[in-house]
């Protein structure tokens, strides 16, 4: 196990940059998931940390030994020492489970330790031990995806990469297969980078998030402060809801069509603010706030959305919990609750 470091990496296509100067550290042992729009290139990143493609500017290394770059050749993807666990469909459909896991494994471990690594990993994947003699049809989607991880985990590799594996599985499968997976990287400190398009699959699996766009690195950081503090509105809104709003800054205070809020950071002058919608408190009872109209409720069980129209004409997503909430028409005060992050509005220097 190593920690991998991506320094000032590069990677077109013809005239698309699909890679763009990306420079990012994982540390030994640690998760960071990879977070973007389709075609922001995450594959092509995990791609050349894998030794698939060859980028034409920048160093990947693996500890303190360059895989790629710095006039070096690359190192080719066998000898890397990397984990891949693709989208699905990775298993070997006519070899059984244990031959599975045991693929990565030389001839020697094979057949050596190989009986006792196959039982070792589907113990650490969360499989009964019986599960070996099976073959991938016989498996749900969910538990293919541990078996892929088995196998990718069995050679002690370097690094693991995992390009969107939980995407194929439904709502319910998707959550408790990543927390196994997660449990499984920890428990090995296994360095891994996870490509997802998934907010809160990033968000709620990994110590680092990378967030890209436009083959660019726009931030990396742990969870919280990716939601909390997003390096730029638009990152706010791709990493969960974000209410935008012009306001006036002095110092660490601000007004805007929510009242005055108090900033992350002081600021002066004109200012984009960026509030979470569960930052706005929906007060039924009490004429303290800001002014406004239920215009539409979206109730989910465990919490609400309540769209409100202020008086003064802007509209504004609150989030509160769905055990006594509004209905459209009803009179609210609306109030922020906690810091809140202001920006430099787009166009001034
Ligand atoms: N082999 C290739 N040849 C030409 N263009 C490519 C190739 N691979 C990727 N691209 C382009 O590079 C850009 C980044 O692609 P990439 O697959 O890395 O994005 P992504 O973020 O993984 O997208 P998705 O979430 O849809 O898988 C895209 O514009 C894509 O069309």
């Amino acid at each position: 196990m190593s920690s991998l470091t991506i320094t000032g990496v590069t990677k077109s296509f013809g005239t698309t940059r699909a890679v763009d100067d990306v420079t990012l550290e994982v540390p030994h042992g640690s998760f960071t998931t990879v977070l973007g729009p389709s075609g922001c290139g995450k594959t092509t990143l995990l791609r050349l940390i894998a030794g698939f493609l060859v980028p034409e500017s920048g160093t990947i290394a693996f500890g303190s030994t360059v895989v790629a770059g710095d006039g070096v050749r690359p190192m080719p993807p066998q000898t890397r020492r990397v984990g891949y666990v693709p989208q699905e469909g990775a298993l070997f459909p006519h070899l059984d489970v244990a031959a599975n896991i045991a693929f990565g494994l030389s001839r020697e471990e094979r057949g050596t330790t190989g009986g006792d690594r196959v039982a070792e990993m589907l113990d650490l994947v969360e499989l009964p031990r019986d599960f070996r003699d099976r073959r991938p049809d016989e498996l749900s989607g969910g538990q293919q995806q541990r078996v892929a991880l088995a196998r990718s985990l069995a050679p002690a590799p370097a690094v693991v990469l995992l390009d969107e594996p939980f995407s194929s599985l439904d709502a319910g499968l998707r959550g408790s297969t990543a927390r196994a997976v997660r449990r499984a990287l920890q428990a090995t400190h296994t360095t891994a980078l996870l490509v997802t398009h998934d907010q809160n699959e990033a968000l709620s699996l990994a110590d680092q998030v990378a967030v890209m766009r436009g083959g660019r690195l726009v931030q990396s950081a742990p969870p919280s402060e990716v939601y909390l503090s997003p390096s730029d509105p638009q990152v706010a809104e791709f990493v969960g809801r974000a209410v935008v709003l012009p306001g006036a800054a002095r110092g660490t205070r601000a007004t805007c069509a929510l009242g005055e809020v108090v900033l992350t950071a002081p600021a002066e002058g004109d200012v984009a603010l960026m509030v979470r919608p569960e930052q706005v408190f929906v007060d039924l009872t009490h004429a303290e706030g800001v002014p406004g109209t239920v215009e539409e409720v979206s109730y989910y069980g465990h919490d609400c959305a309540v769209q409100v129209r202020l008086d003064e004409g802007t509209s504004v997503l609150a989030r509160m919990a769905g055990v006594r909430h509004p209905v459209a028409g009803d009179p609210v005060h609306l109030r922020v609750t906690g810091l809140v992050r202001a920006y430099r509005p787009a166009g001034l220097p």
